[in-house]
């Protein structure tokens, strides 16, 4: 996990250090070191914006030794991450009832696994989860969160192959009301991203739904894909916070960051694996620690 990022940076430090912080020198190795970050998926305006930082922390001489600059480096990526709202859904659930979700994102991505998985979290928290399939388009998307329920004992609300996906959403908040739900777990169509149609169906479904927060599911394999897919759906509908999957296989490290400097929006959790317990609460520290070279 996130290996490449981190020998880009223990490439960089140690490089550095043994330039002995020699400003010209330094200039050159910090160009370098900006496009080796663009090739981990840092999206390249956050690459430069903190190269023109760490610039600038050189020539006012804040980095002068190894232990600045990689106090700098913490300090200037954490940054990025303080500076967006922090959500806790489940907090949020505890005040609200039901407490409704609409999940965005391209096919493929792992979204439907990330409701179950979502849904399992609730659950163990106490709260009564319904999941809805509402992409009504793909026979197999109803099929795929039916089982996920079966695996999981979580009612997935299911409609008709072919239904207004809005309606779907009404009816099953309408269940959830009745039957006494705590949360409501929206599954949304997700072909291609760039179909106006799905466009006008997610923002029917939001209109209806009147979801509490709209949270996008991005692959984080996909790198520049899922930080483009993150803009794109956050222009159409606006995003109030991200999950990233398939952590567990991803080296290069840069989408989170790339992701809350692109629309500055939390990174709420994150998938592990591929098994229902594998979604983890992203901690920015953590996260920090696996990317960054200790000492
Ligand atoms: N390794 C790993 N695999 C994951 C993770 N999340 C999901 N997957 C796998 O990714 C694949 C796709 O997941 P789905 O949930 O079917 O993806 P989806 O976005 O619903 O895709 P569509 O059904 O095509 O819309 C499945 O094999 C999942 O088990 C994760 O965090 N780590």
């Amino acid at each position: 996990m996130f290996r490449r990022i981190k020998k880009a940076f223990s490439k960089f430090i140690d490089k550095a250090s043994s330039l002995l912080f020699s400003r010209e020198q330094l200039l050159d190795l910090i160009d370098e070191f900006k496009f080796e970050l663009v090739s981990n998926d840092v999206a390249y305006d956050v690459a430069e914006e903190i190269a023109a930082k760490l610039v600038e922390a050189v020539e006012n001489k804040i980095v002068k030794d190894k232990e600045t600059l990689m106090d700098f480096l913490k300090k200037t990526i954490k940054s990025y991450f303080d500076s967006v709202e922090p959500i806790n859904i489940f907090y949020e659930a505890s005040k609200t009832k039901p407490y409704i979700i609409v999940f965005l994102g391209v096919n493929g991505v792992g979204k439907t696994t990330t409701i179950a998985k979502t849904a399992v979290l609730f659950k163990e928290k106490g709260f009564k989860p319904l999941m809805v399939a509402a992409d009504t388009f793909r026979a197999g998307a109803q099929e795929q969160l039916r089982v996920h329920g079966e695996r999981t004992g979580i009612p997935v609300f299911m409609g008709k192959y072919g239904a207004d996906p809005a309606s779907i959403a009404f009816d099953a908040i309408r269940h959830a009301e009745t039957r006494g739900y705590d949360v409501v777990l929206i599954d949304t169509a997700g072909r291609m991203h760039t179909d106006s149609n799905l466009v006008d169906e997610l923002r029917k479904i939001i209109r209806v739904a009147k979801p509490h927060r709209k949270i996008l599911v991005v692959d984080a394999l996909t790198g520049n894909d899922a930080i483009e897919q993150a803009v794109f759906f956050d222009k159409a509908v606006g995003v109030d916070a991200v999950i990233v999957t398939k952590v567990d296989a991803y080296e290069q490290g840069g989408v989170p960051l790339s992701i809350v400097y692109s629309i500055r929006k939390p990174i709420i959790m994150i998938g592990v694996g591929q098994g229902y317990k594998d979604l983890k609460p992203f901690n920015i520290d953590e996260f920090l620690d696996k990317i960054l070279p200790i000492k």
